[in-house]
């Protein structure tokens, strides 16, 4: 393999720093490695780091920290690679830690309903490790993510409506900083469900999108496995009748497990990438947990609100291999989509909207996708007033990119406007950093740049990433 040619001495010398500290073969620059790390999941491109690191241990990392700023040389972390907005890719000549080897799960507290994991273990493995001891971790972005490059984007994903984002479920985080510190957001050892104690650092570091530090161990809550679950699916004469639907089961105070939208492009999508026989409409995907009467009796107060909004009976998962396979199909709904038309890139746009705001939010979508002639198909997590707009283009296509560029930041644009966010779990990464701007302001914006600046003066971790250019 090529090795890379560094375009600075110093890379050479801190090659051989790093590799003094994570060992020959866990400090590699061969092509390989470097454009298995020049992506994410997403549309954006980039460059390739010069290095790449797999530390074993918080103390190795935080010596790889060290060299690196030493050497004045960028930083990326690096989870498992699934995210929507760029967050891995460099700008910069850089070294990205891939942190995957540190996949411990520590400290299961079965009474408590908390645990501590490494940023390798992924959803699916901590799962699948406490699957018997009738507790459950509930956040599940669509990939199986890193729970720690979760915390890095503040994730959420279909289960958010019942049981809260990332934010929600997170007690405390081992972060080391860009000169190596080591410290717990809460203090060594908290795992608590409240404190009051001090500023909130476990926050500060949820989102940070790797801008402040290296999350090294996240203890997270878990939750009870419900006795009862039952899931179904509703399609609707409109998009308004299915979005008027969620509103309302909110606004009675349902306490629904599940509620997703998927519009008739992203339904058609998955009925050909998942094999399923939906009809082709605007349509709910529904879940309930509970006890059995509890389960049963939210069951009935929904339908009856869905029948009120013109929807259909509910087609049910009767099994639980049924029940997993529409909920893999919802979790596949991002590839559903762009083999829709092969060769194209996806661009996802990411709002959040008070959940009265999300009729006129989604109406405006669709008559922007309209105007600049995209093809998109909509999937979202309605009871959270999130949704994401795929819109496909095709990369090659110049004209194509600049519309659909435009498109997603009218659609941002609107949803600030209306009160929400222009990412409600995907994170700012490259592309939404202008409207970071627009949506907090400068006041607000030159306090996160002052933070910044306490925790990362010299701009190491991960640069023209989340902020706007300091
Ligand atoms: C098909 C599909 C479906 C979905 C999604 C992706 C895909 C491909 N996602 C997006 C993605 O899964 C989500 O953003 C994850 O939180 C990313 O976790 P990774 O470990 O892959 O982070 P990845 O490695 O991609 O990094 C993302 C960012 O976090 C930083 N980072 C990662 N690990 C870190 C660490 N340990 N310390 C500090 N910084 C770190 C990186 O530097 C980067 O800026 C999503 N998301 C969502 O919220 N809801 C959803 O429904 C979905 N659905
Ligand atoms: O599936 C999701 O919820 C996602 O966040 C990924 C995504 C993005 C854009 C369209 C469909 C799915
Ligand atoms: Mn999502």
């Amino acid at each position: 393999f090529k090795r890379y040619k560094s375009i600075s001495p110093s890379i050479d010398k801190l090659h051989s720093e790093l590799s003094a500290i994570v060992g020959k073969k866990n400090a590699v620059s061969s092509l390989a490695a470097r454009e298995h790390h020049n992506h994410d999941e997403s549309h954006h491109t980039g460059g390739s780091p010069a290095i790449v690191v797999w530390p074993n241990s918080v103390q190795e990392v935080s010596e790889v920290a060290r060299a690196c700023y030493l050497n004045s040389v960028p930083m990326i972390p690096f989870g498992t690679g699934t995210g929507l907005e760029g967050g891995v890719i460099p700008k910069t000549e850089s070294v990205t830690v891939n942190l995957t080897n540190m996949d411990a799960i520590s400290d299961l507290n079965i009474e408590d309903f908390d645990v501590r994991v490494q940023p390798g273990v992924t959803r699916k493995a901590l799962n699948r490790e406490i699957r018997n001891t009738g507790l459950w971790f509930p956040v599940d972005p669509g990939a199986d993510a890193s729970i720690c490059g979760m915390v890095a984007t503040g994730a959420s994903g279909t289960n958010a409506v019942r049981y809260g984002t990332i934010k929600h479920n997170v007690l405390n985080l081992e972060v080391v900083l860009a000169d190596g510190t080591i410290l717990n957001t809460g203090g060594s050892k908290r795992r608590c469900r409240k404190s009051s104690a001090g500023y909130n650092l476990t926050e500060l570091f949820i989102g940070s999108e790797g801008t402040l530090g290296f999350i090294t161990s996240a203890t997270v809550r878990l939750h009870g496995m419900p006795e009862s679950t039952l899931s179904a699916v509703c399609s609707f004469p409109s998009v308004q009748d299915a979005v008027n639907t969620s509103i309302q089961v909110l606004q009675y105070s349902i306490p629904i497990a599940r509620i997703e939208f998927l519009d008739n492009v992203a339904i058609k999508a998955v009925n050909n990438f998942s094999k399923l026989e939906n009809k082709i409409a605007p349509t709910l995907f529904l879940e309930f947990h509970g006890s059995e009467a509890g389960a049963k009796e939210q069951v009935n107060q929904v339908a009856e609100i869905a029948a009120a909004n013109g929807g259909t009976q509910f087609k049910w998962a009767e099994t639980v291999e049924e029940r997993s396979k529409l909920w893999q199909a919802r979790h596949d709904t991002f590839y559903a989509l762009l083999a829709l038309k092969p060769g194209n890139k996806g661009y996802s746009t990411d709002v959040c909207v008070p959940i009265s705001q999300l009729p006129a939010a989604i109406e405006h979508s669709l008559s922007i996708v309209e105007k600049y002639g995209i093809l998109c198909g909509i999937a979202g997590h309605v009871g959270d007033g999130n949704y994401h707009c795929l819109l496909m283009l095709d990369s090659d296509n110049e004209s194509e990119v600049l519309r659909a560029k435009m498109a997603a930041e009218e659609i941002g644009r609107k949803a600030i406007f209306l009160g929400g966010s222009c990412t409600g779990e995907h994170g700012i990464g490259i592309g939404k950093r202008e409207l970071l701007k627009e949506e907090v302001g400068l006041e607000t914006l030159n306090v996160m740049k002052g933070i910044k600046n306490v925790l990362d003066p010299r701009n190491l971790m991960n640069p023209f990433k989340g902020l706007p250019e300091i």
